[in-house]
């Protein structure tokens, strides 16, 4: 799994499924209706075609079952996956997860498969130029009460022929076609015929060069050859300029065209994003605007042939347009919506305030969020990629970094090599950067870098560090090279080990603290809450505006105030038990249970209580937020946030 999969949002991956439920449902409905139609007649035609048919009819719509399961299954997968009271970045739901890829990847191979059988079915006959596919087209025009001997098609000018189907009702359809076998024929004829039903106008546009004689014979078709000929390529750029003068005109074969156009875009972009790997923004938006047309293109297809539906081809394509205009002001909203760190944002918008606009430039992998992206520059960056940092240095002639990139305590569990490039890697390369072209460096540790074998209560600036995540090795590691370049280089290096840090508008990325954020999130909205920690489990903690102060407050401080080079901070320490019954005095009726996961392991290898009486007495940090104080503010700005 990508790094930026787990940092989907829960409702992102709805939507991904919501659109794919639509695509499937649609496009798999009307396989169906065509095999049911189609086989019924022909088991009538008699044994020969029955079982050319039939085997093709059944063959083609294998992926449309297969893709209706298989999706279903990772519907319900994701639906258990998503579960409010679950996150996803949990080292438990590395299994989830990796289920769900399996099943997410066969979903699309399989759409694609589906796509490109129905082009083959459709779109180009020519495939499956035998005698199977004109008797299924010749079953497909009975299933509408056409008998053999109703299609007369007969010469009425010099470059057109008219084809005039006598059923119920007469339609005329001029055929400007290039049919060059009897399946393209078959395949055509019966499509015009389809769409003739309830219409009385001209509908149709195909060339007609030649005409077999088992297509004559099969449809009772009279054509004057010789007139079928002419003027194809005018006929052809007239067919075109006509269907797109008139959008109300178009009708499911029109549409379906895109599908055609969309499919091959939409392989392509599957061949984009895996050759990529890390699947970029721009890359899912036209992923699942194809994917929308594909799905709205086939619902238009399966609904034109509906009663309802029959004589209101406009009112369709309105509802077919509109519902995907819809899905791709979707997809794109939530694509843009931040993906931001907890921290960062905050931390730009207030280092802005002080040193302005243009002098903090925020960078990321992804797209800021509106309210970052208005409060001043922001630029794409990968820590990974040495040149850009480089390049990124030199331009904008940088002289302090904030190196917030990591993968928290869990989600660095459920992806430790990706952990060890972010968290250790980047690290190399931030402390290089900053060493070549005499940056200073702020890079946060955590309680996290604290292990079993550490005193928990208190826990002290220097003591014994065996930390047992990824996470944590990685923050150690951090503040040892930071130290070491230090002494070494002269680096103006600083690091704060923080608590878990509690947020109203940004979310945490994938900790083992996250609960404390979770609990008002869910107490506002649902008055119900699971905890995934035992009651009694003692974290330290702090309120983000102390956090971003105290790290603004650290960045400004003298160099010579610095005794060490990494300083513990925090504002409280309190366990789940604590933190519910503060809440409970806001909200009274507020239902919290315990359900401890592989987190708690973490949280008990964590310290306890942390002493930061050095950076008090070297930097005089002094928190601002002490329990009651910080659950008054969030509830306050969660309640007005939810309308509660
Ligand atoms: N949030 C907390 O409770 C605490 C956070 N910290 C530290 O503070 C820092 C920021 O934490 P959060 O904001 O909570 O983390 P977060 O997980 O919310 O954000 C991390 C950010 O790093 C970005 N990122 C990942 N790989 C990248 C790459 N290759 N190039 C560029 N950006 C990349 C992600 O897109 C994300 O925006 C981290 O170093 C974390 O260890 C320390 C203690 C507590
Ligand atoms: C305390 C942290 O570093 C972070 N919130 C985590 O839980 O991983």
């Amino acid at each position: 799994m990508k790094d930026s999969d787990r940092e989907f949002p829960r409702f992102w991956l709805l939507r991904l499924q919501l659109s794919s439920l639509l695509l499937v449902a649609t496009s798999g409905a009307w396989l169906y209706i065509r095999v049911l139609v189609r086989n019924d007649l022909v088991a009538a035609e008699g044994s020969e075609q029955q079982d050319g048919g039939g085997t093709f009819l059944w063959v083609s719509a294998l992926p449309s079952y297969a893709l209706v399961l298989v999706f279903l299954a990772g519907l319900g997968v994701t639906a258990y996956a998503c579960r409010p009271e679950s996150e996803f970045m949990v080292p438990e739901s590395k299994r989830r997860w990796l289920f769900y890829d399996c099943i997410w990847w066969p979903v699309h191979f399989l759409f694609s498969v589906q796509v490109l059988t129905y082009i083959c079915m459709d779109l180009v006959p020519w495939v499956f130029r035998s005698g199977k596919g004109a008797s299924c087209a010749c079953s497909e025009i009975q299933a509408f009460g056409f008998t053999k001997n109703s299609l007369i098609a007969s010469k009425t000018s010099q470059s057109n022929d008219t084809v005039s189907a006598f059923g119920n009702e007469t339609n005329v359809i001029n055929i400007y076609g290039d049919a060059v076998c009897a399946v393209d024929c078959a395949a055509y004829l019966c499509r015009c015929v389809l769409h003739s039903l309830g219409r009385t106008e001209t509908v149709f546009s195909l060339n007609i060069t030649t005409i077999s004689d088992d297509i004559r014979k099969m449809y009772g078709i009279r054509v004057d050859a010789e007139s079928t000929v002419a003027n194809v390529a005018n006929s052809t750029y007239g067919a075109f300029i006509n269907m797109a003068a008139s959008w109300e005109s178009w009708d499911g074969d029109d549409v379906a065209r895109m599908v055609q156009i969309s499919a091959v875009a939409l392989l392509t972009s599957h061949v984009m994003t895996w050759h990529h790997h890390r699947r970029q923004h721009l890359e899912f938006c036209l992923y699942w605007i194809l994917q929308t047309l594909s799905a709205s293109s086939l619902l238009t297809h399966l609904l034109q042939d509906t009663p309802f539906f029959r004589d209101k081809f406009a009112l369709t394509n309105s509802i077919v347009a509109f519902v995907c205009l819809a899905f791709i002001f979707m997809t794109l909203t939530v694509g843009y919506e931040g993906v931001q760190g907890q921290l960062g944002a905050p931390l730009a918008e207030e280092l802005r305030k002080k040193y302005g606009r243009d002098n903090v430039i925020a960078t990321g992998r992804r797209f800021p969020d509106e309210e970052l992206a208005a409060s001043g520059p922001y630029k794409f960056l990968d820590v990974m990629n040495m040149d850009m940092m480089r390049q990124f240095v030199v331009d904008h002639r940088i002289d302090w970094v904030v190196h917030f990139s990591a993968l928290l305590s869990v989600i660095g569990e459920s992806n430790v090599p990706l952990a060890i490039q972010i968290n250790i890697e980047s690290v190399h390369n931030m402390l290089e950067l900053c060493k070549n072209y005499n940056l200073r460096l702020f890079l946060p540790s955590t309680i996290g870098a604290f292990g079993p074998t550490s005193p928990r209560n208190p826990t002290p600036d220097l003591c014994i560090q065996r930390p047992r995540t990824i996470y944590g090795v990685a923050k150690v590691h951090a503040e040892l090279m930071g130290e070491y370049y230090n002494h070494r280089f002269g680096l103006d290096f600083r690091s704060a080990r923080f608590p878990g840090v509690i947020s109203a508008d940004t979310m945490p990325g994938g900790g083992t603290t996250d609960y404390a954020v979770a609990i008002f999130h869910d107490a506002i909205q649902t008055g119900k809450f699971e905890c995934y920690l035992r009651p009694d489990t003692r974290l330290p903690m702090m309120y983000l505006p102390d956090c971003i102060r105290a790290t603004v407050e650290m960045l400004e401080a003298p160099d010579e105030d610095w005794k060490l080079r990494t300083y513990n901070i925090t504002a409280m320490s309190f366990t789940p038990e604590e933190i519910a019954e503060e809440l409970k005095k806001h909200i009274p009726d507020l239902e919290v249970t315990y359900k401890p996961d592989d987190r708690q392991q973490i949280a008990d290898t964590w310290p306890e209580v942390f002493d930061d009486s050095g950076a008090r007495k070297d930097l005089g940090w002094k928190h601002e937020y002490d329990l009651p104080k910080m659950v008054e503010t969030m509830v306050t700005r969660l309640r007005k946030k939810y309308g509660k």
